[in-house]
């Protein structure tokens, strides 16, 4: 279903529980919604992969809708705690108010043509981007982000296949600089690397739970994906965006925090934080007068809600049934305090070949994810801060 259809499906769902009525007002050009509108659902039930063949068909139905329809939705049940959501906000929070030569010593751009600079690894992509590194729709994005990838141990196939003896082999897809990277965790910090792995652990069982929602939600058996992500290639992006006068809103140069986009993978999970209020916005249609909702924080039952999103390549193995939503972050307006943000991104292994059945298409998801992180930056123009 085409983007333009969102905002058509969303009227009639409003009135169904798992939509809040929501009171709309004008913003700029965006119409915010100050109540979140996207549905809420329960994933406890998925926690186990073992197939039971007893699951809640409304949930399921729910899934679906809201996978085909809207293309975000809030997860609850994802069994990860408040406590590690929280602080893994806070130590990210910790990382950006470190002094920026420290920062800047783990620059992702140093590892732009080589995973190793002096003593340091990291590898493309990860590490520290200053204030306007990345670029979105030609327009410089007002965050910084520090981007971590899934590390592959030393014998690990994916990583073997690339040694000296095969790497001129032209046969093998083209994501060996994403494979052989490491994080450049920051020694100055330590807690970071301990949180955030501990966030990762935790993030990956709740990935798995919505994929087996997922697969239930396609008519498949629980477990049709888990050999697709037993080794996910995960993506956290650890991100600030500052807070701006609205004045200072309007710049040929930046865009938003994060420029309109659809995320590229599978499935983004956005733990933000909790006062955060109208800056992460879907978008409800694509005519050329962009209308979008708030997918502000939520709390059900005490427990924090993490936005979910599918992404491109769940909308391309199904044939577009379901959808990648467009979305951008729009930065807090001052006095309110910056906004602290760490979506993780739950990939398939970097050497899965997606498919869903003989009639649907298929992908290589290492050869899809190097164009795409290769196109996220531009390092000919660069300016930091
Ligand atoms: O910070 C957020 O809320 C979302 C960021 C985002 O859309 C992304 O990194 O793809
Ligand atoms: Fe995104």
């Amino acid at each position: 279903m085409r983007s333009s259809a969102l905002l058509k499906q969303i009227a009639p769902l409003v009135s169904r529980t798992w939509y809040r009525l929501s009171s709309v007002t004008a913003h700029s050009e965006l119409l915010l919604h100050t109540d979140p509108v996207l549905p809420v659902i329960d994933f406890s039930s998925f926690a186990s992969k073992n197939d039971t063949n007893d699951y809640p068909r409304d949930i399921i139905e729910k899934l679906a809708n809201a996978c085909e329809h809207v293309g975000f939705f809030y997860a609850i049940g994802h069994g990860i705690s408040n406590e590690l959501l929280q602080r893994t906000l806070s130590v990210t929070r910790q990382l950006f108010n470190l002094d920026s030569k420290i920062k800047n010593q783990y620059a992702s751009r140093s590892f732009v043509n080589s995973p190793k600079v002096g003593n340091l690894l990291g590898g493309l992509g990860r590490g520290y981007q200053s204030v306007g590194e990345n670029v979105t729709n030609s327009l410089r994005d007002r965050h910084e982000g520090f981007d971590l990838y899934r590390e592959l141990d030393t014998n690990h196939p994916a990583r073997l296949q690339f040694n000296k003896k095969n790497s001129s082999n032209k046969n093998l897809p083209d994501y060996r600089e994403m494979a052989i990277g490491w994080n450049p965790w920051p020694k100055e910090f330590p807690l970071f690397k301990e949180t955030i792995n501990e966030y990762k652990s935790e993030m990956l069982q709740a990935g798995a739970r919505v994929m087996r929602g997922i697969a239930l939600s396609l008519n498949l058996p629980l477990n049709h994906f888990e050999s697709t992500f037993n080794d996910s290639f995960w993506v956290i992006r650890c991100i600030r965006y500052p807070s701006v006068y609205p004045e200072d809103m309007k710049s040929p140069e930046y865009g938003h925090g994060c420029g309109e986009h659809a995320d590229y993978g599978w499935l983004t999970f956005v733990n933000q934080d909790l006062d955060s209020r109208n800056c992460l916005h879907v978008r409800t249609n694509d005519t050329s007068k962009a209308t979008y909702v708030s997918a502000d924080p939520i709390v059900v039952e005490e427990q924090i809600a993490l936005t979910c999103n599918i992404g491109d390549i769940l909308a391309f193995i199904t044939k577009n049934k379901y959808r990648s939503t467009r979305h951008c972050v729009v930065n807090p307006v001052k006095p309110a305090r910056e906004r602290v943000s760490t979506p993780f991104f739950f990939e398939p292994n970097i050497d899965a070949k997606l498919r869903i059945n003989d009639t649907t298409p298929e992908c290589y998801y290492g050869e899809y994810l190097i164009n795409k992180v290769r196109n996220n930056f531009n390092y000919d123009n660069n300016q930091t801060q």
